[in-house]
């Protein structure tokens, strides 16, 4: 009896260390095996002691005991030298596992603990039993942006939800193929046939922020951005004129659905941490709070796949065109509709959080915005920016300093997470063990002293220029991570630019703005975390004028 009891205890235990040793260990197949060992010791025991409630009790306590075995040998391996990473500090706990930094990244405060434990422990920090954070410059060309760039991570895998729109493919040819398609939607030709869709969207948000102000002149920007956003990425990604249901600027949100769209990309980063959790997770039916934005986005895209509209310039025309293309892979309807789902989330809300810190900081540091506001009055003096006038925004050295460094102190991303390839590789000065999930902290580096001095923390967009705050003025470019390099870069990036300069210069030069009289700047970033898209919880609200010319 003993030693079948021992038996019993010590052979799944055994079998699951071994799993969680040599494979990625995926969370649903992880219960199924618990379930099943637990049902099958429960019969066997049944039929030994012919009682329902004795043997319900005795399988019970065998799983837990395999159950504790497996984690008391999974604790001992990942704190002990024979782990791979065993060289390189971090926390205890973090070395263990990785559920705190996945609470960390549900509050919000991922980003800046991340970037406590490099004061801390230095370039190198273990943040979780499998992956290192490497705050330092030389580690990003080998991570992203050379020939040989590392893979995404499992973090990138929804658990068991298929989704093969373009961010969360990890295969690097199918990921080619289907960037080389988001990339002809993308190419500065393609964004010049947005102005005029822009600039219409942009009077709007003229016009809907005079219309939301209080008695007062107060109104909500961080709404009205998210709004803005929302509306010109229908436009951006459906065609204009083809989502009705899209269309806050002119009925608001009541639903919810950007919100929604926010607790989506919290969820992704918050299971991200966990991904074998995640499989698990993804596999219950969930809140319907965090599919608000996919329903909307599936059934506009419904209407959209009905139209035949396949020529014009925005996404789905060209997504609809590779459907078509038998030379490559087929797209289907779940494609489509995960890569609509994507454009909302990637375009929509990364552009609004990013107006919003943006707009904060200029008008927390009054003279960035007069200066802005003098550059832009001397281009346009009569106030009038038009379509055509849009891509000459790049050129204005004072308004590309002041996104430039909006985008630096605002891109609080924790670290894009890549993966080692097997052979291992040398990075930053240290040897790293091939299958390691790195990532190089965006907040961390743009607010180190040795990329961004002086004031690394503060904004001043005067540190973009030679020398710009003095002598000795440290503008390290290639620190600058805002929208990554390499393979996985942003594909949005020109889009995204043309967006903020268009939106910045036309309300400097609608309106004269300033802080809300009870607005309070510490509790704006207080209230401002990052959990992939700059959530603002405490928002932007300005007081407006309309400026007479
Ligand atoms: C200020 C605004 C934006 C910023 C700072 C930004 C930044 C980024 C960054 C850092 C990544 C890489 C993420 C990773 O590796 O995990 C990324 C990826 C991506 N972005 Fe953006 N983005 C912005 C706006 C946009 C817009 C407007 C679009 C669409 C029109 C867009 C579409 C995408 C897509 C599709 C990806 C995935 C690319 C891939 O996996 O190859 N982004 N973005």
């Amino acid at each position: 009896m003993m030693w079948s009891t021992t038996a019993h205890i010590l052979a799944p235990s055994l079998a699951g260390c071994a799993y969680f040793y040599y494979c990625d260990p995926r969370g649903h197949l992880v219960l199924i095996a618990t379930l099943s060992t637990y049902s099958i010791l429960a019969v066997q025991d049944y039929l030994a002691l012919g009682s329902i409630p004795h043997a319900a009790y005795h399988a019970l306590l065998a799983v837990a005991a395999q159950m504790l075995l497996v984690t008391l040998a999974v604790v001992a391996y990942r704190l002990s030298p024979l782990h791979p990473l065993w060289k390189f500090p971090g926390p205890m706990l973090e070395r263990i596992t990785s559920l705190r930094m996945a609470y960390f990244a549900n509050t919000g405060r991922r980003t800046p603990y991340v970037a406590e434990l490099h004061e801390k422990y230095g370039t190198f920090v273990r943040i979780g039993p499998n992956k290192l954070s490497i705050k330092s410059v030389d580690a990003i060309h080998p991570i992203y942006a050379s020939a040989q760039a590392f893979d995404k991570a499992i973090s990138y895998r929804m658990g068991l939800i298929q989704n093969n729109s373009l961010f969360f493919l990890r295969d690097k040819p199918a990921h080619g193929r289907s960037k080389r398609v988001w990339s002809g939607a993308l190419t500065n030709h393609a964004i010049n046939q947005w102005d005029g869709p822009m600039e219409n969207r942009t009077t709007q948000l003229i016009d809907c922020m005079a219309r939301r102000q209080d008695s007062s002149g107060v109104v909500d920007l961080s709404t009205c951005f998210q709004h803005w956003s929302f509306d010109f990425d229908g436009d951006w990604a459906l065609g204009e004129g083809q989502h009705d249901s899209i269309e806050f600027m002119r009925d608001g949100d009541p639903a919810g659905v950007v919100e929604s769209g926010e607790q989506a990309i919290l969820m992704l980063e918050t299971f991200g941490e966990v991904p074998a959790l995640f499989d698990i997770i993804s596999s219950l039916p969930i809140n319907d709070g965090y599919l608000k934005l996919e329903k909307l986005a599936h059934k506009e895209l419904r209407k959209r796949l009905k139209t035949d509209t396949q020529n014009g310039w925005d996404l789905f025309s060209f997504l609809m065109a590779q459907r078509d293309d038998y030379t490559q892979a087929p797209m289907n309807e779940t494609d489509l509709h995960t890569s609509a789902v994507l454009a909302f989330d990637a375009g929509g809300d990364t552009t609004a959080g990013f107006l919003s810190l943006t707009m904060f900081h200029l008008l927390h540091n009054r003279s960035s915005y007069i200066k802005l506001r003098q550059e832009l009055d001397d281009t346009f003096p009569s106030g009038e920016l038009t379509a055509e006038q849009h891509a000459a925004l790049a050129d204005l050295p004072y308004l590309g300093a002041v996104v430039n460094e909006g985008l630096r102190v605002g891109a609080a991303f924790p670290g894009f997470p890549r993966v080692v390839p097997p052979g291992g590789a040398l990075l930053a000065g240290q040897f790293v063990p091939g299958g390691t999930i790195v990532g190089v902290p965006s907040f961390a580096v743009h607010t180190d002293p040795a990329n961004f001095w002086p004031e690394p923390c503060a904004f001043r967009p005067e540190r973009w220029f030679e020398d710009g705050l003095g002598p000795g003025t440290v503008t390290r470019r290639e620190a600058f991570m805002a929208f990554q390099f390499g393979p996985f870069r942003c594909v949005g990036k020109g889009l995204a630019l043309r967006e903020m300069h268009v939106v910045l210069s036309r309300l400097l030069l609608a309106y004269d703005l300033e802080f809300a009289p009870d607005f309070d700047p510490e509790a704006f970033l207080k209230g401002w975390s990052n959990t992939r898209t700059n959530v603002i919880r405490y928002h932007l609200r300005v007081q407006a004028k309309r400026r007479q010319r």
